[in-house]
């Protein structure tokens, strides 16, 4: 339809799903310094008794983290895990061929879920399809699980942690579809593993959820025919698929990238349409999910030089610390409004990653931790979007990119719990927008608003780079200016140009 002007329905009868709160999740793989002088640094001015940071844990909180997956990422297809429980002074280093450095097990399964249990954070466990099998997942399930009375669970009480961890969700392997993954596998081979590693993992503990291995993203040449087989396989056992996607701008085209909202829900629709065609020809009523446990900005074509070209080095190595700017931010929120539009579907995110790697918190060794650009959208949507997901009717003219074809210039989710709305808002023109907002038979009041509009600076490394962004580019909405009527039926809002906008206040009828 074409159209001028931009009009979103909003109505409380009309609803999408409830948002499940582990859409606010992250991730923490043992990558570069995102465990050691990310989370962890023990002698650090803010560490606790334990060697982990509370600066970060403070900002890990402020970001609204609900959910953090565990240890990778590429990282987990050559681990043992073994390795890294038991006396620190006893575990030896290994060399890690994912990020080719050197893991020195100072951290492992027991100290991470301990902090994630001190800091309120559900944690998702991943085990190795790559170089091992169901033997190791069950013994890793059982160790984190596990009563007392069976090896591992003994070894657990042993090392010092009587009461099972409890762990609900776990990955079967990380993006077995990518020929960089150690122990890469076709979909029949990973299909089988996945099959037998949970069936096995269930024994254990039936209470647990699983994910198996989506795509690594939309461009793999195995996209969709790797979903269908791997569900052929897995599909009364899993829960979840997952799926990863890394967004950039390339070549300066901004159009395109401010549009990848749109390319995130069109692969969510592809990957829905895939699971459901695989449950309709098994005649099952059962509805797989989507684990979206890693998604970000990442420069992977322009910033990174590839896992192989990396050399072999040790000491928690500065690897794809990206540096991002207020259109980056703009682009993390945006991303934030495709994931509620399908809150139905998909109830597990990770923003990839949480700290130092592509991450929205940074840290100094010895230093300070502060928030990058892209912190902003996702603490404020984590905190605002709450109950159920609205299902929108959003009519906006279309810019036409080079990498999507047509967008919608202006995307729009919304949220609703006991008569407090959120309203999320992205203005991907170049040009301010009026949106037209109605919401018949209801009186809405605006009571708060954040916007993060996007820069036209390269974005530098370091805590004075960030904070200059956000001073210029990040701070309350002008609800007083910019949002007008509210009692009627329709409340006009100006977005700014590129910009991403959060609206919280009280729907009433
Ligand atoms: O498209 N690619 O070329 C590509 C390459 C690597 C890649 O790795 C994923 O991203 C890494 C960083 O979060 C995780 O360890 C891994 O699961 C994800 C995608």
């Amino acid at each position: 339809m074409t159209t001028s002007r931009t009009r979103v329905l909003l109505h409380p009868d009309f609803t999408v799903g409830t948002v499940d709160r582990r859409l606010f999740g992250s991730f923490v793989e043992h990558l570069g310094r995102a465990v050691y002088t990310g989370i962890h640094e023990p002698g650090h001015p803010t560490s606790d008794e334990h060697g982990f940071r509370r600066d970060v844990a403070d900002l890990t909180r402020e970001l609204g983290v609900t959910t953090v997956r565990y240890p990778g990422g590429n990282f987990v297809s050559n681990y043992r895990w073994e390795d890294a429980v038991g006396p620190v002074e006893q575990r030896k280093p290994f060399l890690d061929l994912a990020w080719r450095t050197v893991e020195p097990n100072l951290v492992g399964t027991d100290e991470f879920l301990q902090w994630a249990e001190r800091e309120g954070i559900q944690p998702m466990m991943a085990v190795n399809l790559g170089t091992r099998g169901v033997e190791e997942a069950v013994a890793l399930l059982e160790y984190c699980n596990g009563e007392a009375g069976t090896r591992w669970a003994d070894l657990r009480i042993a090392n010092g942690r009587e009461k099972p961890y409890g762990v609900k969700l776990w990955c079967l392997g990380n993006e077995m579809d990518g020929p960089w993954q150690i122990g890469h596998k076709d979909a029949h081979e990973y299909g089988r593993l996945a099959r037998n590693a949970g069936a096995a993992m269930k024994l254990v503990d039936p209470s647990i959820e699983l994910v198996a291995c989506g795509s690594s993203s939309m461009q793999m040449a195995t996209f969709g025919e790797w979903e269908r087989t791997v569900l052929e396989y897995t599909y009364d056992l899993v829960d979840h698929i997952s799926m990863h996607a890394y967004y950039e701008e390339v070549d300066g085209d901004r159009a395109s990238f401010l549009g990848s909202g749109t390319a995130m829900d069109r692969f969510i629709e592809r990957v829905v349409a895939s699971a459901d065609a695989v449950g309709a020809q098994r005649r099952s009523d059962k509805r797989i999910t989507i684990s979206f446990d890693e998604w970000n900005v990442w420069y992977l074509t322009t910033r990174f030089p590839g896992e192989e070209n990396l050399p072999i080095q040790r000491d928690a190595p500065r690897i794809i610390e990206d540096v991002y700017s207020g259109l980056d931010a703009v682009v993390v929120g945006d991303l934030l409004v495709t994931l509620l539009n399908h809150a139905d579907r998909v109830p597990v995110a990770c923003l990839a990653q949480l700290v130092n790697v592509i991450a929205p918190i940074m840290t100094e060794p010895g230093g300070e931790a502060w928030r990058q650009p892209t912190f902003h959208p996702f603490a404020t949507t984590a905190r605002l979007a709450q109950g159920e997901a609205l299902d929108l009717r959003v009519t906006t003219p279309g810019i036409t990119t080079k990498a999507h074809g047509e967008v919608p210039s202006v995307t729009a989710a919304a949220t609703l719990s006991d008569g407090t709305v959120a309203l999320f808002l992205t203005n991907r023109s170049p040009e301010p927008v009026e949106v037209e907002l109605a919401h018949p038979g209801a009186a809405l009041d605006v009571t708060e608003g954040w916007s993060m509009t996007a820069d036209h600076e390269a974005a530098v490394a370091g805590p004075e780079h960030a904070e200059k962004v956000a001073q210029a580019h990040w701070g309350s909405f002008d609800v007083a200016g910019r949002v007008a009527g509210g009692v009627g039926t329709t409340t006009t809002v100006t977005l700014p140009p590129e910009s991403w906008t959060a609206l919280s206040g009280t729907l009433t009828s």
